[in-house]
């Protein structure tokens, strides 16, 4: 039986791992620490739960017990609770060390930050916007002798989604060394494999858990499907019976909009259910915050956006609530993967509208698992419909009389002057494109409803056909 040890690991080390419960290495750990001590670039695609962290972390941690030095590894990560989850199994398992990380995120003291990092941290954990700031700001440190840089979720490092890395990586990267070991880790790699491959260009040894599906098999898949107006009282009716059932579980819900997170903890409040919320309009203290209640079960419920889809770590979480089906399947990937970690059992309850089964479909092609429906008593939805309808209007014109949706779009265009464009360029740009795409769509539609005209064309003349024949043979076998 493989273990730590025979990976290649030092005696304390593998003692500071069995205080952590890691005992037994996880096939990721097995087969991507080898060629890592060995001085190769990586490329880890597993599993969500399947141990990637410590996989990375410990060889490096075991190479700085060798050679130690600041800054001896940088780590990228898409989001700023990541970075603080992932520095602290780095400060963990480097304890006997006296490893010294340092987080450098968004939303946090930028002086004190550099300070830090002035102090030659033997390990930074780091978001790529906010430490691409300090390189252009300040040169105070430097990141030319890092022995290793490691992009933890690196494919949503790379693409280009609704935060777009890639010119804080270039900053990045060309402040770094080329002779360095780079380790790349995801649940989902293959579809940017090829960016990666750029990026770590040593003849990267590539590794990928072998298995039919993408998601792990303790997790318990399902969807409910239902019209969009009764979604939420599905919500209510199955926060209810969950907490009613099983008083120790934590559930996330996930919502499409920073708005929808907010109004539903308002609602779920006024249902009496312990809800909070996470998501990008929050202040980054309040997140912190109501991320660290809801990891020690202060409270039990979570409503959060897709900036708590990948990474976060939380046994206690038991059940995932998509509200929206989510557009990609990695999205859902990620999503659903935040229960059923570490061998752990799990529940994923997406809630379905008419118009996206074919986002299903798309989910389950990629997966290759069926979902299966989820039993509920549809007359219960039923009679808390119009009471939870009800409570969501009245929050919403609550929240109207703020200014939540004034502060998002102060905050969109305080991020797109950072980003070195004009907000009224890009708002006309985005309505040209909108009507661009509404005119495809309606011409779409068009083509669609005269196809739909034709078939109906031609199957009423085959049945006006059909008729006639009958009526000939019948006038011949008459005659
Ligand atoms: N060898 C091991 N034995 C038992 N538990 C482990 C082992 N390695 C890691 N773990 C635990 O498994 C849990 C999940 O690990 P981790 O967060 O690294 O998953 P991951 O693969 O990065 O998931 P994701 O793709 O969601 O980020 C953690 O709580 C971690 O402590």
């Amino acid at each position: 039986m493989t273990d730590f040890s025979s990976l290649g690991l030092s005696d304390w080390l593998v003692k500071q791992c069995k205080q952590l419960g890691i005992n037994k290495p996880t096939p990721v750990q097995e087969n991507c620490m080898p060629p890592i001590l060995e001085g190769r670039d990586c490329m880890g695609c597993a599993k969500t739960g399947s141990g990637k962290t410590a996989a990375f972390v410990l060889p490096v941690v075991q190479k700085l017990s060798e050679d130690p030095y600041g800054i001896f590894c940088l780590v990228l990560t898409p989001t700023r609770e990541l970075a603080y989850q992932i520095a602290e199994q780095f400060r963990v398992l480097g304890k006997p060390l006296g490893l010294r990380d340092c987080i450098i995120v968004g939303g946090m003291d930028m002086v004190s930050q550099a300070l830090e990092l002035s102090n030659q941290p033997h390990v930074v954990v780091a978001t790529p916007g906010r430490l691409a700031d300090h390189i252009r700001s300040s040169d105070t440190f430097s990141m030319s002798k890092i022995q290793f840089l490691i992009l933890d979720e690196a494919d949503r490092l790379l693409e280009q989604g609704c935060t777009d890395f890639t010119k804080d990586l270039e900053t990045i990267l060309a402040t770094l060394p080329a002779k360095r070991q780079t380790l790349l880790f995801s649940a989902t790699l293959t579809e940017t494999l090829h960016e990666l491959k750029n990026i770590a260009m040593n003849k990267p040894f590539f590794w990928e858990s072998k298995s039919e599906t993408r998601t792990v098999e303790e997790l318990d898949q399902r969807y409910i499907l239902t019209p969009e107006k009764v979604k939420d009282a599905y919500l209510v009716h199955l926060i209810q019976t969950f907490t009613d059932e099983h008083d120790d579980w934590s559930i996330i819900i996930f919502t499409n909009t920073c708005k929808d997170c907010q109004v539903l903890t308002m609602m779920l409040r006024e249902f009496n259910f312990p809800t909070i919320s996470l998501h990008s309009m929050m202040k980054q203290k309040q997140r912190f915050a109501n991320l660290a209640k809801f990891k020690a079960s202060v409270f039990k419920i979570l409503v959060a956006t897709d900036v708590a889809a990948r990474g976060l770590d939380i046994p206690t979480v038991q059940v995932v609530i998509n509200h929206n089906t989510p557009g990609l399947p990695k999205i859902y990937i990620h999503r659903v993967g935040r229960t059923a970690r570490a061998g752990r059992n799990g529940v994923s309850i997406t809630l379905v509208t008419q118009y996206d089964i074919h986002l299903v479909h798309s989910i389950e092609g990629q997966i290759q698992t069926k979902l299966k429906e989820y039993p509920v008593e549809e007359k219960e939805v039923l009679k808390i419909l119009t009471q939870v309808n009800v409570t969501r209007r009245e929050i919403e014109i609550k929240l109207e009389s703020t200014d939540f949706d004034e502060k998002k779009e102060i905050n969109k265009r305080k991020q797109l002057i950072l980003e070195g464009k004009d907000p009224d360029l890009e708002a006309k740009r985005k309505a040209e494109l909108e009507k661009i795409r509404s005119q495809k769509k309606k011409f779409k539609q068009k083509i669609q409803e005269s196809i739909q005209r034709q078939k109906h064309g031609q199957l009423k003349k085959k049945l006006i056909k059909r008729k006639q024949m009958k009526k000939k043979k019948a006038a011949q076998a008459t005659a």
